[in-house]
């Protein structure tokens, strides 16, 4: 298929995908919706959704290895999801469901009727896509550099780990999330295919100072402290004018780590070493020797014993900005549970960890390093898979596609 072709939209056509008209745009005032599954969150513009939006209750992450060697299809595969993207955050089939009885639908049939459900579809590359296939070596930014081997990282298991292409689909319902990667796996067929994927629930990190901040496994409020204001998003976690890479400009890089919580072993220990590990109090959320979530954390506070209150190797205090030369990070988390292991009868539990920012190596690792070294939570977690991916900027308009710039 020529480049002509795909872009004209015969290939969105000739795959069975309706190409998203004018339609997709009338949506650019929608308000998120509340139970009714009714909210649209755009899917055009200049940047991705599904980064700085409030974090959804749900989410469907999935990692894709190429398998086709030949640039077209990958991008004829980029402009098929672009347009079946545009469709599904509108709450519309990527297609029929209703085929001549001999063919199999187009659309998978399991969203219908649910609405958009405040569907978000944030798309990434894997510093593995710029490998040889592609002619892409020199188009890889520096931030892409694969993650170095951080303290902590010997249980991660490659199998589900990495990947050339990420989807995360987040909404409020988990059939609408999970109907986004099914059909993406479907629609990519013969190009792409599944590598690993992870449910998350009960998101696990407030975005934005309109939600309450959500608790994770271990019972804390989690994301207090996150990255709230435009500013702070400027500033670390957009991509901005001076990116080594141009077609990187107004994307953000996406770290994610599922990492196990040995639940049983946590519901053992007091109450006290549980908020001495974390440095904020269970309940309220307030750092110790403070009253509110949101007031400061003081950590030259001493006890009348003399010791910090907040313990030296508690989890806000290494993670905090002060003790990282001001670095942030934009974390947007889910809650997992994949049943029980097989083999110690224990929860499978835990946080599938994501994090998004400018620059991973200057973020990421710089946090994750001090942490893995010497956070009082590492005697209850496990990171078991690791993967980072450069999220490129937003599909502007209908006929565009995920990563066009890159392809250029
Ligand atoms: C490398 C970055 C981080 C990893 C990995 C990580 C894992 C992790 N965190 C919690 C629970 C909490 N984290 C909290 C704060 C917090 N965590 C990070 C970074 C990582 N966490 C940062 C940058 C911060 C903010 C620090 C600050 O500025 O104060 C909190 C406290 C509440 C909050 O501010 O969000 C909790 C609770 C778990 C359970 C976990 C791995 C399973
Ligand atoms: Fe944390």
């Amino acid at each position: 298929m020529s480049r002509r072709r795909f872009l004209g939209g015969a290939g969105l056509a000739g795959a069975g995908v309706v190409v998203g008209g004018a339609a997709g745009f009338g949506i650019a005032e929608a308000t998120r919706g509340g139970g009714s599954g009714d909210g649209q969150v755009p899917f055009h513009g200049a940047r991705q959704a599904g980064i700085t939006t409030p974090a959804q209750q749900r989410l469907v992450f999935g990692s894709f290895d190429v398998k086709t060697t030949d640039v077209e299809k990958l991008k004829v595969t980029l402009a098929l999801w672009s347009a079946a993207a545009s469709l599904m955050t509108q709450g519309k089939p990527v297609g029929p469901t209703e085929t001549a009885p001999a063919n199999p639908p187009v659309d998978t049939g399991e969203a219908v009727g649910l609405g958009p459900q405040d569907l978000t579809i944030t798309v990434g590359f894997g510093p593995s896509l710029f490998d040889d296939r592609f002619g892409l070596a020199g188009k890889r930014p520096a931030a892409l550099a694969p993650l170095p081997a951080l303290p902590g990282d010997t249980l991660l298991d490659p199998s589900i780990s990495g990947g050339d292409l990420c989807v995360q689909a987040c909404s409020q319902d988990p059939q609408v999330a999970f109907h986004v990667v099914r059909n993406f796996a479907r629609i990519g067929r013969g190009a792409v295919a599944l590598r690993w994927m992870q449910e998350g629930f009960g998101r696990a990190s407030s975005t934005s100072s309109d939600q309450q901040t959500p608790r994770n496994l271990f019972g804390f409020k989690d994301g207090t402290n996150n990255i709230k204001a435009d500013a702070d998003a400027e500033r670390w976690v957009w991509v901005d004018d001076e990116a080594d890479q141009p077609w990187m400009r107004g994307g953000s890089y996406l770290v994610s780590r599922k990492i196990r919580m040995t639940i049983e072993t946590w519901d053992s220990d007091n109450l006290g070493d549980q908020e001495r590990v974390f440095g904020r109090m269970k309940e309220s959320g307030a750092p110790i020797g403070a009253q509110g979530e949101f007031d400061a954390l003081d950590f030259g506070a001493k006890g009348d014993d003399g010791k910090p209150l907040i313990d030296l190797n508690a989890h806000v205090r290494l993670a905090h900005p002060d003790n990282n030369g001001g670095v942030q990070i934009l974390r947007r988390s889910y809650n997992y549970t994949n049943g029980i292991d097989p083999r110690t009868g224990q929860l499978d539990a835990g946080l599938f960890f994501i994090a998004f920012q400018r620059d991973p190596h200057a973020q990421f690792v710089r946090l994750q390093t001090q942490l893995g070294h010497r956070d009082n939570l590492n005697e209850y977690i496990k990171h078991e898979s690791s993967a980072l991916f450069a999220c490129p900027p937003g599909v502007q308009k209908v006929g565009d596609y995920w990563g066009k710039a890159l392809f250029a």
